[in-house]
């Protein structure tokens, strides 16, 4: 496909993700029409999709239309190259520019500026302070990538040399020392030998940092309450030396993964249905806005509403009233987001302590979103009565 050709078919998986499709189905149903597209066409269309999610807003007023043409035609004015050489009518390329499509296209101020939704900026801008305009225009691009090298598997340099062998250049990354930043060749880790044998994981490095922070010691009995697809479980097995690390999830479906997950890791990890009490360390990392990572899932950003805010942030508090009596005495109940809300995070252990007597705040780490890693949060409490 030309260039020109790959924005035509970003045009269109745009236009039917504002009727309502979401962006990966939309991809993956133009993807089965075009038989034609090789694997770099899928990865540049799905590219210049994202592009547009992450500034929905803005790239509608520099292209000034709420159509997949007007986003695309305002994403290029803001990263280039221009649109006019790329809408040139020619082959499968988009239609040239109109006059009025040329003459129009305008900047903005306040939240859309920053491509943030207007119910949600002046609460991200008081949370954040002066980090409020930073956080969100790093919001508006991608992220960097990190994979997680399995200390079960390999040491650091020995990943990064079985990556290299591969193609795929990393280096080590500032926040986790088992962190590796992918430079080049990002896209074929998941299919590449160093990935299938366990040597790393996916993960992004703030992500390892939380692990990293948690009071792991060999011979620990832990579990993870919201285990999901169990990336935090895995990076704790290696902290254990393998493990075993208890996965629970409310959604069982959530883990189908973790099985064959664990295989290539060499961890131990075990499903627990209905986890009983005595644990020493219970992680409960919750269901959120996923504010903290909308770089790489920039649909979270449009869908949030006030009212899903706050049943997250019962569903949070719920959560750690039930995961609480689960902790053994002396043991932990560790609490993770990856949003950069203070009502997801400082605010939400605030309230679990106040109508939880002898519960008291260990430590607490917040990450932002930047070139290092996604935005998390951790708290680690204890319970001291
Ligand atoms: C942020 S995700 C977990 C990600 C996972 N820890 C990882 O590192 O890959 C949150 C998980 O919490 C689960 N969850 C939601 N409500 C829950 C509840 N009441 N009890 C336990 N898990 C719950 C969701 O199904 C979801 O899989």
């Amino acid at each position: 496909m030309t260039p020109g050709a790959r924005i035509s078919a970003a045009i269109a998986v745009i236009d039917r993700v504002a009727s309502g499709e979401p962006a990966e189905k939309a991809l993956t149903n133009w993807a089965r029409g075009a038989r034609y597209a090789g694997s770099k066409d899928r990865a540049a269309v799905r590219d210049h999709v994202f592009d547009v999610l992450r500034r929905w807003r803005s790239t509608a007023a520099s292209g000034a239309a709420e159509t997949g043409r007007g986003r695309m035609i305002g994403l290029l004015r803001q990263d280039g190259p221009p649109p006019e050489s790329l809408f040139d009518g020619q082959g499968h390329a988009p239609a040239p520019l109109s006059e009025a499509e040329r003459a129009a296209g305008g900047t903005q101020d306040g939240a859309a500026a920053r491509d943030m939704p207007d119910w949600l900026w002046p609460q991200f801008a008081r949370d954040l302070g002066p980090r409020a305009d930073p956080v969100a225009q790093a919001l508006r691009h991608r992220a960097p990538v990190f994979v997680r090298v399995n200390t079960l598997r390999a040491d650091v340099e020995g990943a990064r040399a079985a990556l290299a062998e591969e193609g795929i250049e990393a280096r080590p990354a500032s926040l986790s020392p088992d962190a590796l930043e992918i430079i080049a060749g990002a896209r074929s880790i998941a299919r590449g030998a160093a990935f299938a044998g366990g040597l790393v994981e996916m993960q992004d490095a703030a992500s390892q940092a939380v692990v990293d922070a948690l009071p792991l010691v060999p011979g620990m009995r832990v579990l993870d309450y919201c285990a999901g697809g169990g990336g935090k479980a895995l990076a704790m097995a290696a902290r254990l030396g393998g493990g075993p690390v208890a996965v629970h999830d409310a959604d069982p479906a959530r883990m189908r993964d973790v099985p064959a997950r664990a295989t290539r890791a060499g961890a131990d990890l075990r499903i627990v249905d209905h986890p009983r009490r005595d644990w020493d360390l219970v992680l409960c990392d919750v269901p959120c806005s996923g504010s903290g990572a909308w770089r790489r899932a920039p649909e979270g950003k449009w869908r949030l509403t006030q009212g899903a805010l706050d049943a997250l942030c019962r569903t949070q508090a719920d959560i750690l009233d039930r995961a609480a009596p689960l902790v053994a005495p002396g043991g932990v109940l560790a609490y993770a987001t990856c949003s950069v809300l203070a009502c997801e995070n400082m605010q939400a252990v605030e309230r679990f302590i106040a109508g939880h007597p002898g519960w008291t705040l260990r430590d607490s780490r917040s990450f932002l979103p930047g070139p290092e890693g996604d935005g998390l949060f951790l708290a680690v409490l204890a319970h001291t009565g």
